[in-house]
């Protein structure tokens, strides 16, 4: 394999099978004119991508190879991660079809970790049929946090609309345990050194939204966004981050409080989630911001109800893709420009 240097490797997982992850990823790559700066190869099987693009109509050509040496760029590559057949049925929740999600994703995430891919993007999963005794994770962030790098931050991005959550995939009910000052830290650093290497933004304004109703109301409706959330927010303020608030979240999106900053950070995951969705629903990405391997998703999930209609819409898949080498440039770049910086004279007192 030759690596044409123009062109960003896109690893892709093809999720669950009973749901649209297929059919978005096929529709994507069907455009001829995004093999012209991206190689994409789907983990997966070839005779279960051609049987799914024949039965939804979709006029593509795909490119089976068994291992990454094979691959072919200009083409749809489909890496064969099994051979046997598998048995779909669209809309319909199988633990079986549960397994080859997560056969792929974890095959994907070791090429990603080997470099034989530049990016991963994955088709979504269904967090229930994925289940098992060597896979006890709610969502394809909280495996990468544990094999890759760094710390995974759930960032939520269309244009400049990026929305990142403190605490992700946990019941409600748990959410105010886990809101400690360390981890605030931790994640408005992250989300910091995201938005300068991953976006580009020099001084990066974060706006973070306040756990309990109007951020607790001075203690009346809570006490964390006092006891917790303030005292880190001056700390990181004090040491040159630009974080700001608690700010009330009720009203935050709606006065479009939200477009003076270059992120929200909300406290769990419907607070940032829904506001999100509701602004951006069919063109947002989801990236897992902090490791040092990236990866998006489109910003849905299985979509049973309309898997195999061919209705299914790609162009949150497709804004998934292209974040993903927008990311992967912006970081070249920004190593380079780091590697030697300048000395600047030290004050002589
Ligand atoms: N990245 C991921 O892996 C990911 C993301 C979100 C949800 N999920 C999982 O997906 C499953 C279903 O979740 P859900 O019902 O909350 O969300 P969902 O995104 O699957 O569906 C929500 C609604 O949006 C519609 N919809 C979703 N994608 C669409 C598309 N591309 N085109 C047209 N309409 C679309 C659906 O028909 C449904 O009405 C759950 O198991 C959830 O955990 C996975
Ligand atoms: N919270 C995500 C969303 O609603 O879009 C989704 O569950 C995916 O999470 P992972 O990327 O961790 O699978």
């Amino acid at each position: 394999m030759t690596k044409k240097p123009e062109n960003v490797i896109v690893g892709v997982s093809i999720g669950d099978l009973n749901g649209i992850g297929s059919e978005v990823i096929l529709k994507t790559f069907q455009d001829n004119r995004m093999l012209d700066f991206c190689t994409p190869v789907i983990f997966g099987n070839v005779k279960i991508l051609s049987f799914i693009k024949k039965a939804l109509g979709i006029n593509c050509s795909v490119f089976g190879i068994d291992s990454m040496d094979q691959l072919v760029h200009g083409k749809l590559n489909v890496l064969n991660v099994w051979k046997e057949g598998v048995n779909i049925e669209f809309g319909k929740n199988d633990e079986e079809v549960g397994k080859y999600a997560i056969q792929s994703f974890t095959t994907a995430v070791a090429a990603l970790k080997e470099k034989h891919i530049d990016v991963l993007v994955t088709a979504p999963i269904n967090k229930y049929n994925i289940q098992s005794d060597d896979f006890k994770f709610p969502g394809h962030t909280d495996y990468l946090d544990k094999e890759l790098e760094g710390d995974a931050l759930m960032l939520m991005v269309q244009d400049n609309l990026r929305v990142g959550l403190l605490t992700d995939h946990i019941p409600v009910n748990e959410v105010s345990k886990h809101l400690t000052e360390d981890l605030i830290r931790t994640k408005i650093l992250t989300v910091n050194k995201s938005l300068k290497q991953d976006f580009r933004i020099n001084k990066p304004k974060i706006a973070v939204l306040g756990v309990n109703p109007h951020s607790g109301d001075n203690g009346v409706i809570g006490h964390e966004d006092d006891a917790v959330v303030k005292p880190a927010l001056k700390q990181l303020f004090e040491e040159g981050v630009l974080v700001f608030g608690p700010f009330s979240a009720d009203s935050f999106f709606g006065t479009g409080q939200y477009e003076n900053y270059d992120a929200v950070i909300a406290a769990y995951h419907d607070q940032g989630l829904i506001p999100f969705k509701t602004l951006s629903f069919g063109k947002g990405v989801n990236y897992t911001a902090g490791l040092d391997g990236i990866r998006t998703s489109p910003d849905h999930g299985t979509a049973y109800e309309i898997a195999g209609k061919g209705t299914a819409d790609h162009n949150s898949f497709k804004e998934a893709v292209y974040l993903a080498i927008d990311v992967f440039k912006h970081r070249e770049e920004y190593t380079i420009m780091n590697k030697n910086p300048l000395k600047t004279k030290e004050k002589q007192l």
